[in-house]
């Protein structure tokens, strides 16, 4: 209500503001785009964007909602600008609260006339999006960042119902999405291209356009920031996007597309479809669309784009990992640790960039093992909506038992649990069900084991010694991922030495797993192909046209 009245205001004073002027600004609005534009009697065009035509968008009221209290009824569809109801719920899948393991929505897939509708939605809004200039897509960008900072703590706790993980990790995915959007809107202006001087005053310049309408499928481990890391580099170029939250995370994607609405986005121009495997494929397959950029598995990638190839549609592939991180005993020790435990335990270990291949120069071994279990031991698991809790509940049932199959198969194998890998029942009777997992540590893990060789998805750090920096940098290659690395060392040269040498889309020298939204994120090898973030994403959104003027006679050989 506080935000709705402010708005609103803010609104009404621009209003008056403007009538006030009436003598010198004309003011016309444009019902489409919700910009106002207001030419001046000479003639000078003044655009801004605000916003409030309507009351605003009802975003369900998350600010006090505690575990196991939230359910939400309203449709997750949303397209023209609102959201839409499901056509037919014959196919609905319960959605589960991760904490607690009791249902907190449906999940009703959309069919092949729902997404035709939403793709058509989304080129209805690029027609008028892409006309609009860099500036003019920035402020309302601009706008979107700041609605969602203010709502910070309502999304924060949406995406902690839904996903599982703690509070304080949900609040800095929401403030990563914001500084996201924020980048992207600094950039829009930015985008041009380059006068080529030809013989006898001819030229030549490039454009740099946009694709049309994107699509963007989202993994559950990061719903409402990869969200925004796909929305926000497309719609800065100009395209359009329908994205495709995973089937377990449905809830925020939705509050995203009520924002870009409020922040003054054509009706259309980022739209969301709920759906699994089926949906994915109605969007992977439709002649409307001009890319695909995708998060998940890797099996799910090559689907993805196999089906693009079809299309010859652009694809961005942000696939698994297996990562090393790599520990030399010349290290800062307490950073290492620090990083280490930050490389594999951020979100119940569920990240796709994590280090949980942990090589230890031998000499340091038992120092490092005895305080990384120390602390392990000691990382409060449970109830995610608490301020206190640092690990939260997996995302499933079936993906926790698929977690703690794996620990067993690593203990078969011959390695040795150091500490937690058991599943973990909190003492609070509410959250007796939910996907709780201790976090867990392996020692004596050898390079050819199961746990050392797969994508787990779960708090489990695997340690495995080493002796030489040629010897760990053979090992830590020998993967068919690329994701991420890491190194902890004091000697500069080595450091740069071995982040050359690694094979891998991003290297962390003494740190891991930070993600400023300037720096490129994406993947070597089977980790995929394509960035996000970072200046380097507006090549994957965009393309050159190239404007060839010739000022002088045409010279014909015919
Ligand atoms: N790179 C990453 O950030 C992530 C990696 N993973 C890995 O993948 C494993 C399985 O997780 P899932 O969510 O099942 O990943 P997934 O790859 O099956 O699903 C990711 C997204 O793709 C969609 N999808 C599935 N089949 C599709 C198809 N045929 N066409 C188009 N879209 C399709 C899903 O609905 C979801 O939105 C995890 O255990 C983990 O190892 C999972 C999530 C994130
Ligand atoms: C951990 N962080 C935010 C740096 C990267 C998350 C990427 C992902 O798993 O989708």
């Amino acid at each position: 209500q506080k935000v709705t009245h402010s708005l609103c205001n803010q609104f009404m004073e621009s209003r008056a503001c403007l009538s006030r002027a009436t003598t010198c600004f004309k003011v016309e609005k444009i019902k489409e785009t919700s910009v106002f534009r207001s030419t001046t009697t000479q003639g000078e065009r003044f655009t801004f964007t605000r916003m409030a035509q309507q009351p605003l968008l009802s975003l369900p009221e998350f600010h006090n909602v505690s575990t196991g209290a939230l359910v939400v009824t309203e449709p997750l569809n949303f397209w023209g600008g609102a959201r839409v109801k499901p056509k037919d719920t014959k196919n609905s899948e319960p959605v589960y609260e991760p904490a607690t393991g009791r249902v907190l929505c449906d999940m009703i897939p959309c069919g092949e006339e729902e997404v035709d509708e939403a793709i058509k939605s989304a080129h209805s809004a690029y027609l008028k999006w892409s006309k609009l200039s860099g500036m003019e897509r920035a402020r309302i960008m601009l706008e979107a960042a700041r609605i969602i900072r203010e709502r910070r703590d309502e999304i924060a706790r949406a995406e902690v119902a839904n996903n599982g993980k703690s509070i304080t990790e949900a609040q800095v995915d929401i403030d990563v999405a914001w500084q996201c959007i924020e980048y992207y809107a600094g950039i829009a202006p930015t985008l041009s291209g380059q006068h080529i001087q030809l013989p006898g005053g001819s030229f030549a310049y490039t454009r740099r356009e946009p694709l049309g309408v994107c699509v963007g499928i989202g993994a559950w481990n990061y719903p409402f920031q990869i969200a925004a890391w796909k929305s926000a580099p497309a719609l800065a170029c100009g395209n359009a996007m329908v994205f495709k939250p995973s089937p377990m995370t449905p809830v925020t994607a939705v509050m995203l597309a009520e924002i870009y609405k409020e922040a003054g986005v054509p009706d259309g121009l980022f739209n969301v479809v709920q759906g699994g495997a089926e949906t994915g494929g109605l969007l992977c397959h439709h002649p409307m669309v001009a890319k695909v950029s995708f998060t998940g598995s890797v099996p799910t990638g090559k689907k993805v784009m196999e089906m693009a190839a079809k299309g010859v549609k652009q694809v961005t592939l942000e696939l698994g990992g297996k990562s090393p991180l790599i520990i030399f005993k010349d290290c800062e020790l307490e950073n290492a640790i620090k990083g280490a435990l930050m490389a594999n335990f951020l979100t119940q270990g569920e990240v796709c960039c994590n280090g949980t291949r942990v090589f230890v120069q031998r000499e340091i071994m038992p120092q490092f093992l005895e305080e990384v279990v120390k602390r392990t031991k000691v990382i409060s698991v449970g109830d995610p909506m608490c301020e206190e809790t640092r690990m939260g509940a997996l995302i499933s049932k079936p993906h926790m038992e698929k977690v703690l199959g794996f620990i067993k198969q690593a203990k078969e194998q011959g390695a040795k649990v150091l500490c937690g890998g058991e599943r973990f029942v909190p003492s609070d009777p509410k959250l007796k069900d939910g996907y709780f997992v201790s976090p867990c540590v392996l020692d004596n893990c050898r390079d050819d084991m199961t746990c050392v060789k797969e994508e787990i998805f779960g708090p489990v750090m695997s340690v495995l010694p080493f002796d030489t920096e040629d010897e760990v940098l053979q090992r830590a290659n020998n993967t068919t991922f690329g994701l991420a690395s890491g190194v902890f060392t004091r000697d500069i040269a080595r450091a740069h030495r071995v982040a050359e040498n690694l094979q891998a889309g991003t290297c962390y020298i003494n740190n891991y797993n930070v993600g400023p939204v300037e720096v490129p994120f994406g993947g070597y090898k089977m980790s995929g192909f394509g960035r996000e973030n970072g200046q380097v994403t507006i090549e994957y959104y965009s393309q050159l046209k190239t404007v060839v003027v010739e000022m002088g006679d045409v010279e014909s050989f015919f």
